[in-house]
């Protein structure tokens, strides 16, 4: 008998951060997951998980609507339904719901990763089978301190737990963000890549006087300078610098990276499997820009170990990203809620091994974390 699904449960789950992570749009100072549980009728039970930052401050799903629409709407579409069918079941997600991206990236996860248990393979093999089975994964330096910055990047570097370095700017004056960014490159010399993501923070005046000084600074990597929908200007500006310009929040799916690399668009692109609906739904903009010679890289909203692992399972399939991975959230807090935290070193991640995910959860600690 095909199995069908039984019963989705939806967690959430207070992890705080092991210092307050500060970027133009919130300061966090603790984590929130969706965790999805969806139970099938063969005993089968797939894991999800949805996250995003600040509550509604980065976008239009917080985690009380994606856990409120999956419970309200986007689980009564699936329960009854035939498990295995994923194609089936994505559209007729989209069919009845709008938007809601990261809620249906959840969902997706758990789908794939019930698929691969049953089938004893791995996330990456239902998608094709992995190409890569460790990916470099930056940190990201947003204390809101020079020097505490500095210090960190150091202490990665000297562990060889992390290269490359991502800085969140735009809260404060561009004057002052110059030199912030520009102390840390300079202490840091040609020992490691320095990006900047501003997480639309500038009008593109702004950007234009910005941009100028970190690419004499040396920065290498410009994310999201101007809003998510001023796509004309983020070409004009990649266009205008030998830096190039990281398109994050302008580009949530395949119409989007349609739209810029149609308009002339020569910069990047960050892909998340939050933006996208999942680790399925992700590829068909993965496929378009790889197509297109459009460069990429493995984008995170701070998801806990259950979603990292389902994007690295993901950037797996894909050929070398040539701006590597973000996949650093699980780092970033204190404590995690699965059984065997995920594997970083040599600058990298390994990809987690075993049957759908390859992660488990720790009952005790999802009980203590999880919101009553
Ligand atoms: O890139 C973003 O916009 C979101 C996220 C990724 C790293 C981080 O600290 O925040
Ligand atoms: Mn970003």
């Amino acid at each position: 008998m095909t199995p069908s699904i039984e019963s989705i449960e939806t967690l959430l789950v207070d992890l705080p951060t092991i210092r307050p992570h500060k970027l133009s749009v919130a300061t966090m100072a603790c984590q929130t997951l969706v965790i999805v549980r969806m139970r099938h009728s063969d005993g089968i039970e797939g894991l999800g998980e949805g996250t995003t930052i600040g509550g509604l401050s980065y976008g239009p799903e917080s985690p009380e609507s994606i856990k409120c629409n999956i419970d309200a709407y986007l689980a009564p579409l699936l329960i009854g339904q035939p498990s295995s069918n994923l194609n089936a079941l994505r559209a007729r997600l989209n069919r009845h719901v709008r938007g809601n991206a990261i809620a249906k990236s959840a969902l997706e996860t758990a789908l794939l990763d019930a698929q691969g248990k049953r089938l004893g393979l791995s996330v990456a093999e239902l998608l094709g089978g992995a190409r890569h089975d460790h990916l470099p994964v930056l940190w990201v330096l947003a204390s809101g301190d020079t020097q505490r910055d500095i210090d960190e990047a150091f202490q990665h570097l000297e562990t060889r737990r992390h290269g490359d370095f991502k800085l969140k700017i735009g809260a404060k004056p561009v004057d002052e963000d110059v030199r912030h960014v520009a102390a840390i490159k300079a202490a840091l010399g040609e020992h490691a890549g320095i990006r900047v993501d501003l997480n639309q923070a500038w009008d593109e005046s702004t950007a234009v006087r910005g941009i100028a000084a970190l690419q004499e600074a040396g920065i290498e990597l410009i994310e999201q300078p101007i809003p998510a929908r001023e796509q004309a200007g983020l070409i004009r500006l990649a266009n205008r610098f030998e830096v190039p310009m990281l398109a994050d929040e302008a580009v949530q799916d395949a119409r989007d990276g349609l739209d810029l690399i149609g308009g002339g668009f020569s910069g990047a692109f960050a892909l998340k499997i939050a933006k996208s609906g999942g680790p399925r739904s992700v590829l068909g903009l993965g496929d378009l820009a790889q197509t297109a010679g459009i460069g990429l890289y493995g984008g995170t909203l701070l998801e806990g170990s259950i979603g990292t692992a389902a994007a690295l399972h993901a950037w797996a399939t894909l050929d070398e990203m040539a701006w590597g991975t973000e996949m650093f959230a699980p780092l970033l807090l204190k404590d995690d809620i699965v059984a065997e935290p995920l594997a970083y070193r040599d600058f990298g991640i390994a990809l987690p091994k075993g049957p759908g995910l390859g992660i488990s959860l720790d009952e005790d600690k999802l009980r203590h974390y999880a919101r009553q």
